[in-house]
């Protein structure tokens, strides 16, 4: 496998014989069984507190499209839920499917969203860098929220914020779905999707997913599939 992508010759199926870890026991995504989800009394109210200064770059890294905020200091933090202590924002992003049938890294009770959005932390109180943090098993913390496609127009979308009206969420030990795989995220799932229109996530999959001086190619998609749970448990607020 030259390069890990999400193509028949380089896609999920493939990122075992680069990254053994794939097969690890705490991959994401998962399939979230709601049946089999614990109420957990002592998880917290999830504090997101950003400030919209710490933003700075807008990118395509051939894999997905991020914003990349300023993480050198504690101006954009996520305290709460089931984390101890503070985790800094480094960058959000999304994945996303060929149609809007399906797309989302997640499911729940096997049904796919249309578009997943990750908020991605890393643990700043304990490690002096995200590459540190990426390799330690409570070193990042991603908030994932569902897009879902939203067939008439959409209205009262508060642009101004990404999250549902609801912070309620799932939360699992798991890994980034990307490679190199690391097993070092706390996982937390908002229950709440929020809603996109199709023109919108049509705009993800002209994206593309090769360089300037290459033949253009589209990133049709960017979303692993669910992994073994491992016996993990999986809670919710
Ligand atoms: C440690 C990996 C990192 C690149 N990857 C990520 O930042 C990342 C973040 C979130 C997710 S997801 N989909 O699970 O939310 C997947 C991947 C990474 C890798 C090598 C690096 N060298 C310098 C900086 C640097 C960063
Ligand atoms: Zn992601």
């Amino acid at each position: 496998m030259l390069h890990w992508g999400y193509d028949e010759h380089n896609g999920p199926a493939h990122w075992k014989e680069v990254f053994p870890v794939a097969n690890g026991d705490r991959q994401s995504p998962i399939d979230i069984k709601t049946e089999e989800t614990k109420y957990d009394p002592s998880l917290r109210p999830l504090n997101p507190s950003y400030d919209p200064a710490s933003a700075k770059i807008i990118l395509n890294n051939g894999h997905s499209t991020s914003v990349e905020f300023d993480d050198t200091v504690n101006k954009s933090v996520l305290t709460g839920g089931p984390l101890s202590g503070t985790y800094r924002l480094r960058q959000i992003h999304f994945h996303w499917g060929s149609n809007d049938e399906a797309g989302s890294e997640h499911t729940v009770d096997g049904m796919k969203y249309a578009a997943e959005l990750h908020v991605v932390h890393w643990n700043a109180e304990k490690y002096s860098s995200f590459v540190e943090a990426a390799s330690q098993s409570d070193g990042l913390a991603v908030m994932a929220v569902f897009l879902k496609g939203k067939k008439a127009l959409f209205t009262n979308f508060d642009p101004s914020c990404l999250l549902p009206k609801s912070l309620d969420y799932w939360t699992y030990f798991g890994s980034l779905t990307v490679p190199p795989l690391l097993e070092s995220v706390i996982w937390i799932v908002l229950r709440e999707p929020i809603s996109v229109c199709s023109e919108q996530l049509a705009k993800f999959r002209s994206l593309l997913s090769t360089a300037e001086d290459e033949v253009a190619c589209c990133l049709l998609r960017n979303f692993r599939p669910p992994q073994p749970l491992r016996g993990r448990e999986v809670r919710r607020n």
